[in-house]
Parts: structure tokens; sequence; C-alpha cells
């Protein structure tokens, strides 16, 4: 994570649809590096942020409120979108965001985790203004209007379009302390994170467990998952190294979690099928066998609803 400057020399406006662990975290963190932030929410979400703000809890970024603005629906051009709502809430969350109300340099940058919105994105917005991005990053909502931020780290890549267009978001994002990469190529941005997260959302999410659990107990599987997805990620066009992966589950902090243990502790849709259903679609078309990621996708979908196919 580069380290905050807080303020920006040329406030821009952010719209942050879902400002939740991730949208809350982000939509905090650029106005109080000046930014002009409309989250675009539920009413009784948006009615706490207008009154209260985003609360952040954070060790990196400290402990601080910012204002932000909060409406129902996208009503006036901005600089960038940030698209940050789960996939089991995407179709219905861009209803508020019309794509008649976007400005001409409006960029749209995806956050979510999995590989096939980016396409469904582009084809309701155009391509030419959504970029691919990824955020890594642990942070949790823990009420309307207050995120837990519990990684050192909070970094994100971009791909997907033209680099002049990617330096002015990553512009925009590093004052306030976010890190920026511009990824080599969308596969590789997308499938890195995905072949990442698969094997540590799947076994965190089947075992109930934390870093040092997939890391230590789940190993065997955490191998045979990061080579399985891996293969399908570079058949897909993405340059992987699995030896690489497999050492960022070592260097993780160990009781890191994964977002989909959170949601299903909690009784919430899991994004089984954007995460586990994507690779599982992916290997079937490539022609990669993937008998470990099979098995761990039924096993998560039949304990929590959710085939992943
Ligand atoms: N959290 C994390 O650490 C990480 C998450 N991700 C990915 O980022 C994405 C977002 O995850 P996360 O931030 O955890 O999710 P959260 O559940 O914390 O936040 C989602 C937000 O979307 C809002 N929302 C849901 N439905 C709608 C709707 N119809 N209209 C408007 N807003 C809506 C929710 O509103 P309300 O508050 O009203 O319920 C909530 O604020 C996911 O794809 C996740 O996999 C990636 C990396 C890490
Ligand atoms: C693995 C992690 C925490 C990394 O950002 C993540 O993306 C998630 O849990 O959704």
């Amino acid at each position: 994570m580069s380290s905050p400057t807080h303020v920006t020399a040329s406030p821009a406006t952010v719209a942050v649809l879902g400002p939740g662990g991730v949208g809350g975290l982000l939509a905090a963190v650029l106005s109080r590096a000046g930014h002009r932030v409309i989250c675009l929410a539920r009413e009784e979400t948006a009615s706490v942020l207008r009154e209260s703000g985003v609360t952040v809890r954070s060790g990196a970024f400290g402990e601080f409120t910012a204002v932000v603005e909060a409406d129902t629906e996208l009503r006036e051009p901005v600089d960038l979108l940030l698209v940050a709502v789960k996939q089991t809430s995407l179709d219905a969350a861009l209803e508020r965001v019309p794509a008649g109300v976007m400005g001409p340099d409006t960029v749209v940058v995806p956050l979510l985790n999995g590989v096939e919105h980016v396409e469904s994105l582009r084809g309701r917005y155009g391509a030419a203004r959504v970029a691919a991005g990824v955020i890594r990053v642990e942070a949790t909502r823990v009420a309307p209007g207050v995120v837990e931020h519990g990684s050192p780290f909070c970094d994100i890549d971009l791909a997907g379009l033209p680099e002049p267009v990617l330096g002015r978001v990553a512009e925009l994002l590093r004052p306030a302390g976010v890190g920026v990469r511009i990824a080599s190529s969308e596969a590789s941005a997308l499938w890195a994170k995905l072949a990442f997260l698969a094997p540590f959302a799947l076994l965190t999410t089947r075992h109930l467990t934390d870093a040092e659990g997939v890391r230590t107990a789940h190993r065997e599987d955490l191998v045979a998952l990061t080579e399985e997805i891996s293969a399908v990620a570079t058949a897909c066009g993405a340059s992987l190294d699995p030896a690489k992966g497999l050492a960022m589950y070592d260097n993780c902090p160990p009781g890191m979690r994964s977002s989909m243990r959170r949601d299903a502790e909690a009784g919430r849709a899991l994004e089984l099928d954007a995460i586990g259903g994507a690779v599982l679609r992916a290997a079937e078309r490539e022609g990669v066998a993937v008998p470990v990621t099979a098995r761990l996708v039924a096993e998560v979908g039949q304990r929590y609803g959710g085939s992943g196919a």
C-alpha cells in the first residue's frame, strides 16, 4: 500500500456503487483525499451515510469518519464510477446507474471478484469506458457506513483500457493511499486475482478456516487447486506462476479470511458462481481438467447453497 498523502491537487467526482466493505473503504479514503464522493446505495443505507458519513477503522489508514454524498441513483456525470457490490446483487444495483447519465469521459472500474462481470458491464456501458479492476484488501462492512479494514494492504490492479486512461485513475487513487498497478494484460489481472482467491475462498469457506489453516491443514488441496486454476488461467491467456501463487498464501496474514467465508457465516448468498462457477466454465471451454476445484465447488454449494455451475 502506498502511504497516504491525504490531499489531492485535482479533485474529481467519484461515484461508488455499493458502499460496503470495499466500496465504503474507498469512498472514505477518496473523500479524505479531497475528492467529491457520491455513494449509490439503497435508501436506508444512503440516509445513514448522508447523516453520519463513512467511518473507517483501519490499522493502515487510521480511524476516521469521512463526509460523503449519498443517493439511490446516479443523476449526473462523474469522472470515475467504482462498482463494489457483490456479484449476487450486481444486476439489481446497476439499475441505479442509467447508461445515459455517464459523461463522455466517465471511467467505470468494477472491483468485484470474478472474471465474467467485465463483459456484461461493457455490454451495458460501452467497452471504451469499462476497465478491468481487481482489489486486494480485507474490508468488512460491520454496519451501514462503518468499515473495518483488517489487511495491511489495499491494492488495485487495473487493465483493459488505454494506459493514459488507467494512469489518470491511478493518479486519483494513489494519493488516497491505495496501491495501484497497471497490469500487463486484462487476462493476467483478472485471472491472477481469481487464481489466488478461488482456492482461498473455497477452502476457507468449506472448512471455516483462515489463511493459516489453508496453508497447513489443507495444503494438499491448496496445491492442487492452485495448479488446476493456474492451468485454466494460462489457457485463458494469463501468464501466471503457480509457485509464486503458493508463496502468496504463505506470506499473507495468518488470520486472513475470505469474503466468501464471511458471507457463509452471516447466512448471505455466496459469490460461488462468480468465483468457482467461472473457473469451472472456463475449464470446460478450454478443456482443462479441474477435479479438485469441481469437488470443492460442489461441497461448498451443498453446504451453503448455490451450484457454482
Ligand atoms: N470485502 C473484501 O475484503 C473484498 C471483497 N472483494 C469483492 O468486492 C465485491 C464487494 O464485496 P464487499 O465490499 O465485501 O461487499 P459488501 O457486502 O460489504 O458490500 C456490498 C455493498 O453493496 C450494497 N448493495 C447490495 N445490493 C445493492 C443494490 N441493489 N443497490 C445498491 N447497493 C447495493 C450493499 O448495501 P447495504 O450496505 O445497503 O447492504 C453493500 O453496501 C465483491 O465482489 C467481493 O468479492 C474483493 C476483495 C476483498
Ligand atoms: C482474499 C481476499 C481477502 C483478498 O483481497 C479477497 O479478495 C476476498 O476474500 O474476497
